[in-house]
């Protein structure tokens, strides 16, 4: 039996996911938080996790050197990735939102936005009738309104923590986000049956979470 391959972005969303699969009898013997290791098998189930950055996973699928990814909604969004979005696995939640100093005028003329997310951005202006100037950071973005090099960001908020101790506050909100199971097309045809299987129980693990929840 072929494996299936998993991209999981290394960070913030392994422990769940690992935690998830677990959960539906699929175990990595070999994985512990520590390891540089970056591909774990489960040999029982000819299940394979790959370990890649995060915003490389719809890279892994597109190209079909994975068949399942777990990605945040921002980075799929971001990515205009070709896949089919199939689980919404309820962990890893924070919002998109638009910060900046408190009282900044989001309707000037050529209004400065910094992000991480320039694709967001620009879509979420476009949408609004709005004019701006992109600057494309990788990080640390909150810093961007506190030196002058943007009017405002657009980024993630989880707790408020980092927007809170440099100063700046939510101007506008723009989605909530959330993990997401992705598949590649083509492995959704040709893994079908494997593939639909791993996602009703993922699902029914997700549901039963949802429910404890409630
Ligand atoms: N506080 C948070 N900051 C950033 N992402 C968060 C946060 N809370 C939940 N998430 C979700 O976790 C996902 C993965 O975050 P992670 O930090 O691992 O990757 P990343 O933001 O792409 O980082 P890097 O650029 O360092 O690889 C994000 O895409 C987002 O959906
Ligand atoms: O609302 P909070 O709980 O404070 O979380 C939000 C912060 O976390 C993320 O940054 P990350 O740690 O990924 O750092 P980077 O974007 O600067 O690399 C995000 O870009 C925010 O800065």
């Amino acid at each position: 039996m072929k494996y299936i391959t998993f991209a999981l972005g290394k960070g913030r969303l392994v422990n769940n996911t690992i935690n998830l699969l677990n959960e539906i009898g699929i175990e990595f013997p070999e994985y512990h938080e520590n390891s540089r290791k970056l591909i774990f098998e489960d040999e029982v189930n000819k299940i394979r996790i790959v370990l890649v950055k995060a915003s490389d996973v719809a890279v892994y699928l597109e190209r079909g050197a994975a068949d399942i990814g777990v990605i945040g909604k921002d980075t799929l969004i971001e990515s205009g990735a070709n896949v089919y979005e199939m689980v919404d696995l309820g962990f890893g939640r924070c919002r998109f939102a638009v910060a900046g100093l408190p009282g900044t005028d989001l309707n000037k003329k050529r209004l400065v936005v910094a992000s991480k997310y320039p694709t967001v951005t620009k879509q979420f202006f476009a949408k609004k009738g709005q004019l701006i100037d992109t600057i494309h950071l990788n990080g640390s973005v909150e810093l961007a309104p506190l030196v002058g090099l943007s009017d405002c960001i657009v980024d993630i908020v989880e707790t408020g923590r980092t927007l809170k101790d440099n100063g700046l506050v939510v101007l506008e909100d723009i989605c909530e986000i959330t993990a997401r199971l992705i598949v590649n097309k083509a492995s959704f045809k040709t893994k079908n049956q494997r593939i639909n299987d791993l996602i009703q129980q993922i699902e029914a693990s997700v549901s039963k979470k949802g429910d404890l929840v409630r």
